[in-house]
């Protein structure tokens, strides 16, 4: 799903933002992806959503060569990856409903016809009789169930997370994690970006480091 070779990201002004890294996520895998503050997390997903592009080396996404996307298809690309991120970017003058529904309206369908996927999104993530409410309403951990809802609900197969826990406390972050793997239990591509090494080794699943841009262990932990 997920192939880099020997990816470097030299930012203008010098600074490696990745540095010669290879690796393969697979169809249908789990990874977290972990690191200091700076060791090249957010632009190895960057990359992934070819937001930057690398100074050298190749990256395949769901058979694509990112380099060879022209202008006019990132955006269809992009609408086969479900993004997370730490202050989820809901929409605090629309319902839970609409926030969700967002990814299928964008898609050109109504919002009758999206009803359907945007509930079953919503009891993946355990709030379907949240629908009608306003995000300022929803705890901290729900909201950032909500940005989750939204990331799936055009079926992705690939979900793409920069650390989605980041405000939140152990034990709804654990809730978030689990909710990856349960994504990830029905097809889906995850790989999650977190500095949280104690969560993430509990997780049990494969871990990347990434130290000063280098990938410095690829780690399967089953
Ligand atoms: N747009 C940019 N221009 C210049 N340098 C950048 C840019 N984006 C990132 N960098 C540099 O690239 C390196 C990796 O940054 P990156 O944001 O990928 O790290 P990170 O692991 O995600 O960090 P954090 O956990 O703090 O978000 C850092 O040295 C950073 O300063």
């Amino acid at each position: 799903m997920i192939r880099f070779d020997n990816v470097t990201k030299r930012y203008p002004g010098g600074h490696v933002g990745l540095d010669k890294t290879s690796f393969h996520l697979h169809r249908g895998e789990i990874a977290f992806l972990t690191g200091h503050s700076g060791a090249g997390k957010s632009t190895l997903l960057k990359l992934i959503m070819r937001m930057e592009q690398p100074t050298s080396g190749s990256i395949w996404v769901g058979g694509h060569d990112t380099s060879k996307l022209g202008r006019g298809q990132i955006p269809y690309f992009r609408r086969n990856i479900g993004l997370v991120f730490q202050d989820h970017q809901l929409l605090f003058d629309r319902s839970v409903f609409d926030n969700v529904a967002l990814p299928l309206i964008i898609a050109g369908h109504t919002r009758h016809e999206c009803a359907g996927r945007v509930r079953a999104a919503l009891d993946m993530v355990g709030l379907l009789d949240k629908e009608k409410m306003n995000p300022t309403q929803l705890s901290g951990g729900q909201q950032q169930r909500v940005g989750l809802a939204r990331a799936v609900v055009n079926r992705p197969p690939l979900i793409l997370a920069d650390e989605p826990t980041g405000n939140l406390d152990p034990k709804l972050s654990a809730e978030i994690m689990q909710l990856f793997e349960s994504f990830n239990q029905v097809g889906v591509t995850v790989l999650v970006a977190s500095h949280d090494l104690a969560l993430v080794a509990r997780m049990r699943h494969r871990i990347l480091t990434l130290d000063q841009g280098y990938l410095v262990n690829d780690q399967e932990v089953r």
